[in-house]
């Protein structure tokens, strides 16, 4: 039986060419491989998010975390978004550029060095595609690296004798991460008036969590390639570091795609499909994807927080409500996305309409 998050997903092999990423050095020109059908052009590009945390229809919220309204912005912010940005968040600085400084590092590599951490095909962690590959009819401009726990044994097969730096700066971040994520975590149960009582597993080690490099190299034919495609994150909620470069996007409904351009000293938080599920579908899960351009590369880091893999995820209704999805271990709902990707919150729907996560129902 999976006890750990790599345990889970390894009931569900990939094919290695949805793992083994180009390489992406020695194209000029865009292979059709990685042609999408559809442009990039149903972005709102006009639209960005506001310095001082708005909650209108066009714009992602930066809240504060020190603000004595944070709990209640935050709550907003899911509702209508399902993502914010966060400032004040409390982690060094130095260490969210040193990690970003690692990534370089590892995707600077030549492809014939970075394949020695390849994942393999019933493995979570490592070098290779995104787990989404084999949804779509084409290839990713993307590389990620993703790690579970300590990276020590792939990043040994980079740097024989030198992974200590790697590993160090990674497990460093990952603690940093599970503590801002309990923090936020707590907020969110407040919110939804979810019992701390019965949710000790938040704050103990008993969570999971991973975390995963993604590079976007600069490309020969942005418009018609896709960096990450659509997709809402498993997690409880995910913590995002982007560089400096402009690329991410949320979906919102009736708008289309807004952009999330790098603001200096924030993190940006998603709501993830668990916590869709266990709001009774209150909170969305947004809907995101990152672009590319042909200019400069682009870097970022996910933290994904995750409950204990055993952990019944259930609605929680408020009175005189129904719940709008049936309980299932987080296990169980792994699996189902692995299947089925944007589907998954459908099939475990009690309600006939489908994708409830994007009309945030
Ligand atoms: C915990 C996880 C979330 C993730 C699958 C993973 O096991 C580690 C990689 C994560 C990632 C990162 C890129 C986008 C994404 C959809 C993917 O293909 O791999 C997410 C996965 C997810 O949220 O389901
Ligand atoms: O690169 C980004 O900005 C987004 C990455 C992402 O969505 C993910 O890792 O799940
Ligand atoms: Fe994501």
């Amino acid at each position: 039986m999976a006890t750990t998050l790599s345990e889970a997903y390894r009931d569900h092999p990939l094919h290695l060419h949805h793992i083994i990423p180009l390489d992406f050095s020695s194209f000029r020109t865009l292979p059709d491989s990685h042609a999408w059908p559809q442009s990039n052009d149903d972005c709102n590009d006009h639209l960005t998010s506001n310095i001082n945390g708005c909650f209108d229809e066009s714009c992602i919220p930066i809240i504060d975390l020190n603000d004595p309204n944070a709990m209640e912005q935050i709550g907003l912010a899911c509702e209508k978004w399902g993502a914010f940005q966060l400032r004040n968040h409390g982690i060094p600085l130095n260490l969210i550029e040193e990690v970003e400084e690692e990534a370089k590092r590892f995707f600077s590599l030549p492809s014939k060095e970075k394949v020695k951490a390849l994942r393999s095909s019933g493995g979570a962690t490592g070098y290779g595609r995104a787990r989404i590959s084999p949804f779509f009819p084409k290839y990713m401009w993307h590389e990620g690296f993703t790690i579970m726990g300590s990276p020590s044994n792939d990043a040994k097969k980079i740097w024989p004798n030198d992974y200590k730096r790697f590993c160090d700066k990674m497990e460093n971040y990952e603690n940093q991460m599970k503590m801002l994520s309990e923090k936020v975590t707590k907020m969110i149960f407040n919110i939804l008036g979810i019992s701390q009582q019965e949710n000790k597993w938040v704050g103990s080690n008993n969570h999971c969590g991973a975390i995963q490099l993604n590079f976007y190299p600069s490309c020969p034919d942005p418009n018609k390639a896709m960096g990450l495609a659509p997709h809402t994150d498993t997690s409880l909620l995910t913590i995002l570091h982007q560089s400096q470069t402009s690329g991410l996007q949320i979906f919102k409904e009736g708008v289309g795609y807004v952009p999330v351009h790098p603001h200096p000293n924030t993190l940006i938080v998603h709501t993830g499909d668990i916590l869709h599920i266990l709001s009774n579908s209150r909170f969305r899960c947004a809907l995101h994807r990152v672009v590319v351009n042909n200019v400069k590369n682009r870097y970022s880091v996910a933290y994904f927080y995750v409950p204990p893999i055993d952990y019944l995820v259930q609605p929680f209704v408020p009175t005189n409500s129904l719940p709008r999805f049936r309980s299932l271990s987080v296990k169980e709902y792994i699996g189902i996305k692995a299947k089925n990707l944007g589907g998954a919150l459908s099939l475990i729907s009690t309600f006939l309409d489908d994708d409830l996560c994007q009309q945030g129902k």
